[in-house]
């Protein structure tokens, strides 16, 4: 399933003695397009909203960014949604070397008229500008907490009026009944695609500590903060949800 061929995911299949922070390197690159169709419901209906929504919003003579992009699945589809748009360029950011490099393989494996740029480089330090699209898909969760605010800033200061970012994040609920009913739907989820209760307890541990969750409610009063003209869920699966927000 998916734009790119993978090797199954089985990274947490073993009883490991001490499970590591989780880190985006050549292992998980091997693996990625299998663990995160498998991890995240509904991850192909939000890479084709993207493509839709990089249609009705992306400007001639802008540029779009897609930041977090790891192998470029997000980056394929604006690309393919902006393609009847003229002077439109791509940048695509990620600050895992083994991840650019192969994202880099992926994309010259596909023909298109619009250039594309992808970035080795830290997203809390990048320059933006001109922008009519910004992508962060699964992205921000990884940017410690107190950092979110200022880049969801800089990236709302790099839009042209009337574009537009496409966030896309897990999150949790400010309640906790309802919050333990969508982390089982999501772990039945995890187990209907094969994964084992090993699996799923160990990627658990693995991303506690370096992807540490919003509630919607964060997510949307962030955005009007920063000073966004308007923020909608779009898509949501269970605890994994697309907002488009509009300056
Ligand atoms: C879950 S993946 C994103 C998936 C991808 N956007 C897609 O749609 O397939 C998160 C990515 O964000 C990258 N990332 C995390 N923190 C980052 C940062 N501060 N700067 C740049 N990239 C970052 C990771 O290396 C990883 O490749
Ligand atoms: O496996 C999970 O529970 C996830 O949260 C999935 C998730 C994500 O949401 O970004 C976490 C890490 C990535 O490898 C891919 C997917």
């Amino acid at each position: 399933m998916g734009q790119f061929d993978s090797k199954p995911d089985a990274i947490f299949a073993e009883p490991l003695s001490k499970v590591s922070d989780f880190v985006f390197d050549q292992r998980v690159v091997e693996v990625f397009p299998d663990m995160i169709n498998r991890s995240v419901p509904g991850y192909q209906s939000i890479l084709q909203g993207i493509g839709q929504l990089t249609q009705r919003f992306a400007q001639a003579d802008s540029v779009l960014y897609d930041l977090g992009c790891s192998l470029g699945a997000a980056t394929l589809a604006m690309r393919q949604g902006a393609k009847d748009l003229a002077g439109v360029s791509i940048v695509a950011v990620d600050n895992s070397a083994a991840m650019v490099e192969r994202c880099r393989l992926h994309l010259d494996g596909y023909r298109s008229e619009i250039p594309v740029h992808v970035e080795c480089a830290d997203i809390r330090a990048i320059e933006m500008a001109n922008a009519s699209v910004i992508t962060m898909n699964f992205t921000l969760q990884f940017v410690p907490p107190e950092q979110r605010q200022d880049v969801l800033q800089r990236i709302y200061d790099a839009l042209n009026p009337g574009g537009v970012l496409l966030l896309a994040e897990k999150f949790r609920s400010a309640d906790p009944t309802m919050d333990a009913v969508l982390v089982d739907l999501h772990h039945e989820f995890k187990r209907a695609n094969g994964y084992s209760e090993l699996e799923i307890s160990q990627k658990r541990a693995a991303i506690e500590n370096v992807m540490r969750i919003d509630t919607l409610e964060a997510h949307h009063e962030r955005l009007r903060e920063i000073g966004f003209a308007h923020s909608q869920v779009w898509f949501q699966c269970y605890n994994f949800a697309a907002l488009l927000a509009v300056k």
